[in-house]
């Protein structure tokens, strides 16, 4: 079905320009699949960006973690996909948990979102996952379909759309899902893509999980067949990364 393996790492509001130069110089001294087996994609805070685009090895590539909704203009403290793209960064991170919770962004505003940014150019990683009490509820699937269709009724090419599952309670604690309820969900989402989009749809989009990937837990996570890769928080901050990248070989032996 030819679903090249994605790592992406969000880093998230963390680092100072040192410690951002010393991740990126780790980054290009791994060892890692070439690009026909793997893409990787690396997320800095917006100030980072171009520091991090600079000194970035050409293999690995950039996302931004937020873009506004619609065209730049009057609207302080936001920076717009047309500034990504003219700063020549290809990808950007929308929907996160994080922004969801904390910043009250709804299914709307993120399917309002991430049609905006594909419209300028820009691929989107758009992620969805449900909380500990929506899980404990019954109600994984009507969460995260709900959320998908918000982006389905505002996308009609998923070409450049990599959908990432991230369980709010499985995100920066520790607890990671395994790779049942991982490959569960995916699998589910899969077919949901497969009803309200197309086969072809289905086929080719790229399921990504996230949620307390590690060096330890990626391999087998990786093996799983709905698993097309990651979207790794603490972890992408440490060498680490590296090997979660080198789990792209799972898939292929597997
Ligand atoms: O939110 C995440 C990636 O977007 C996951 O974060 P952690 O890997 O730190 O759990």
């Amino acid at each position: 079905m030819g679903r090249k393996f994605f790592v992406g790492g969000n880093w998230k509001c963390n680092g100072t320009s040192e410690e951002v130069k010393k991740i990126v110089s780790t980054l290009n001294e791994g060892d890692v699949p070439s690009e026909d087996v793997v893409e990787v994609v690396v997320s800095p805070p917006f100030v980072f960006l171009t520091l991090v685009k600079s000194l970035l090895r050409p293999d690995f590539h950039v996302a931004a973690q937020n873009c506004w909704v619609k065209k730049g203009g009057a609207f302080t403290g936001e920076v717009s996909a047309e500034m990504l793209v003219n700063l020549g960064i290809p990808w950007v991170i929308l929907g996160h948990s994080e922004r969801r919770a904390l910043l009250n962004e709804s299914n709307e505003f993120v399917g309002d979102k991430v049609a905006y940014a594909l419209s300028r150019g820009l691929k989107v990683i758009a992620c969805v996952g449900e909380t500990l009490e929506q899980r404990e509820s019954g109600c994984t699937m009507d969460v995260v379909a709900a959320q998908t269709k918000a982006i389905a009724e505002r996308v009609s090419d998923w070409t450049n759309v990599v959908l990432a599952y991230e369980p709010v309670w499985a995100i920066g604690t520790g607890k990671v899902a395994s790779p049942a309820q991982a490959q569960e969900v995916h699998f589910e989402l899969r077919k949901w893509l497969q009803a309200n989009t197309s086969p072809e749809v289905a086929a080719t989009t790229r399921i990504i999980y996230g949620g307390s990937v590690s060096g330890g837990n990626c391999k087998e996570l990786a093996t799983q067949p709905d698993v097309d890769g990651f979207l790794v928080g603490g972890a992408s901050l440490k060498p680490e990364f590296i090997d979660i990248i080198k789990a792209a070989t799972m898939k292929k032996n597997a």
